[in-house]
């Protein structure tokens, strides 16, 4: 029985393999990282559309999003980013336990938070999806225009600009989005979860 302190861990009644069997399909996280711009969102949402009207359980979860609610307290500096990717981890996990596909949308800048975050997980249940998009295309994209106050000084610690991007290594899916389609790079995803037999 798992212990930490005097805390003990409780085992749910109807485990995560009695949710895959009712749902019946696997769960993972699906974890879109890359650039502002790049189209973590665009595409996290685009994935989450297709398994939802195929009656696959899924949601969403997007940085944006969830720093107006439980990461409010954090700020962009490094020590916060990686708490910020902590939490998301461990919410992700609690999705994936309930036997869901949860697609991520955090910029998740730090190969060594993205590393914790897998090995949260089970072998196969953290597939990384790298939005692999030139700086410029993602500038000139600039939904939110955020890029252009990051160049005038407005936004300190901006990605990209004044703080760091660590490549993915190896990386499950790598989506070139200045290359493919909406439509090809939902695709590629899919193709990914059937051919590991998670749909
Ligand atoms: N300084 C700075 N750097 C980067 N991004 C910034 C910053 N300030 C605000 N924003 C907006 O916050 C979104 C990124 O939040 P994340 O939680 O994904 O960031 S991180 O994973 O903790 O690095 C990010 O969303 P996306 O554009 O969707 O990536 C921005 O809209
Ligand atoms: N293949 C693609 N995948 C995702 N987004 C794309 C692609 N091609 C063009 N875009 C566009 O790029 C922009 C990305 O914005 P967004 O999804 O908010 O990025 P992020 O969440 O990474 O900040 C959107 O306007 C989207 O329409």
């Amino acid at each position: 029985m798992k212990k930490r302190g005097n805390i003990t861990w409780h085992l749910s009644t109807v485990s995560k393999d009695d949710r895959l069997l009712l749902n019946g399909h696997k769960s993972c996280v699906l974890w879109f990282t890359g650039l502002s711009g790049s189209g973590k969102s665009t595409l996290a949402n685009a994935v989450d559309q297709i398994l939802f009207q195929e009656s696959y359980r899924s949601y969403v979860l997007d940085g944006d999003n969830i720093r107006h609610g439980l990461n409010r307290d954090l700020s962009f500096l490094p020590k916060d980013r990686n708490e910020n990717i902590r939490r998301i981890g461990e919410v992700a996990k609690l999705f994936v336990d309930s036997g869901q596909i949860v697609c991520t949308a955090f910029i998740s800048p730090f190969l060594e938070d993205r590393e914790l975050v897998r090995k949260m997980f089970e072998p196969g249940e953290f597939i990384e999806i790298y939005l692999n998009c030139p700086i410029y295309v993602c500038e000139d994209r600039d939904p939110k225009g955020l890029y252009k106050r990051a160049r005038k000084g407005e936004i300190l610690e901006f990605t990209g600009v004044s703080s760091p991007y660590e490549t993915p290594i190896n990386p499950e899916i790598i989506i070139d989005s200045d290359k493919m389609t909406i439509e090809q790079s939902v695709e590629k995803v899919i193709r990914y979860l059937k051919d590991k037999k998670i749909l």
